[in-house]
């Protein structure tokens, strides 16, 4: 395991109503690193991400180490967390995510002014800083706006600058393009590319259960099937040699969808589906 993770997950167990849902597991995202957890519906990342955020609902228990930035976290809600140890998060839902009674500008002022100490105003600078550095357009007219005026897009992408402007070591994405259109879709993914996974952004944990946008963001993918780990290794590997069956089906639908599409393309084998490894 990297000695530098700023997300590591150990013997992490899951029982909701009693039943286990998740079972020993184990994974580390470093500083700086982009990975995803892949998974078949029900398996279990949901309630991952929630015991790893600090959001999981009275009726689910939690076994095992959840440590951010080496504070262990598995027993803390996320508004008793402190601040190194708070993780940057966005979801599919982002209406409620959002406050809806409140402007775009005010929720995004706060971060600014709570985590960088800025003043209302200097606050509502850096968030039209930040928003025009993720390329949105009439930004002024946004921030006056509620996130129901929003199209899905905008709303995810100023759910992206609060995760942001909190200055996480990590973000959790929990399948942040799955409600939204396919161009759509395609911008959010090279956003969160733009804004994680270097030695000054957060690291992601990006949860999903398309491997073809997990290839457009990730190098590495750590895959649950049932709650458990079945496989963890770079995706190029997983591609080249997929083990568990599910993997193997993930990498027959990629294959099957638009291998020419993935970002590495120059060493992916249309015909095959498979990676040049030579
Ligand atoms: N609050 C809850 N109460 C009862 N059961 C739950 C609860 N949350 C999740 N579960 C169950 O736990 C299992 C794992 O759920 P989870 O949402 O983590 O799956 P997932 O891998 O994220 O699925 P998907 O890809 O469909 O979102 C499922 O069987 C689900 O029905």
């Amino acid at each position: 395991m990297s000695s530098d993770a700023v997300l590591r997950v150990n013997e992490l167990c899951i029982r909701v109503d009693g039943q286990p849902v998740v079972s020993d597991l184990c994974f580390h995202v470093a500083a700086g690193e982009r990975v995803c957890l892949l998974g078949p519906s029900g398996s279990g990342k949901s309630l991952t991400a929630g015991a790893i955020l600090g959001l999981s609902p009275h009726s689910v228990h939690i076994d095992g180490s959840v440590c951010i930035n080496g504070v262990e976290v598995a027993d803390i809600r996320a508004t008793r967390r402190s601040p190194q140890s708070r993780s940057g998060m966005v979801f599919q839902d982002t209406h409620s995510a959002l406050n809806p009674l409140v402007s775009v500008g005010a929720q995004l002022r706060e971060p600014f002014m709570r985590f960088h100490g800025l003043s209302r105003k200097s606050a509502m600078e850096a968030a039209r800083t930040m928003l025009a550095g993720m390329n949105m357009e009439r930004i002024d007219d946004i921030l006056q706006r509620s996130p129901a005026e929003l199209s899905g897009g905008q709303r995810q992408r100023i759910c992206m600058a609060l995760a942001l402007a909190c200055r996480p070591a990590l973000i959790v994405a929990d399948e942040p393009t799955t409600a939204l259109d396919v161009l759509t879709q395609e911008e959010v993914l090279t956003l969160l590319r733009e804004c994680t996974g270097t030695a000054d952004t957060p690291a992601l944990l990006f949860i999903s259960h398309d491997i073809g946008a997990a290839c457009r963001l990730c190098e590495r993918a750590v895959i649950i099937d049932e709650g458990r780990l079945v496989e963890s290794n770079t995706l190029t590997h997983i591609i080249a040699n997929p083990q568990h069956h599910f993997s193997r089906q993930l990498v027959r639908a990629l294959r099957d969808s638009a291998p020419g599409t993935v970002p590495w393309a120059p060493d992916f084998d249309a015909r095959e589906g498979l990676l040049c490894t030579a």
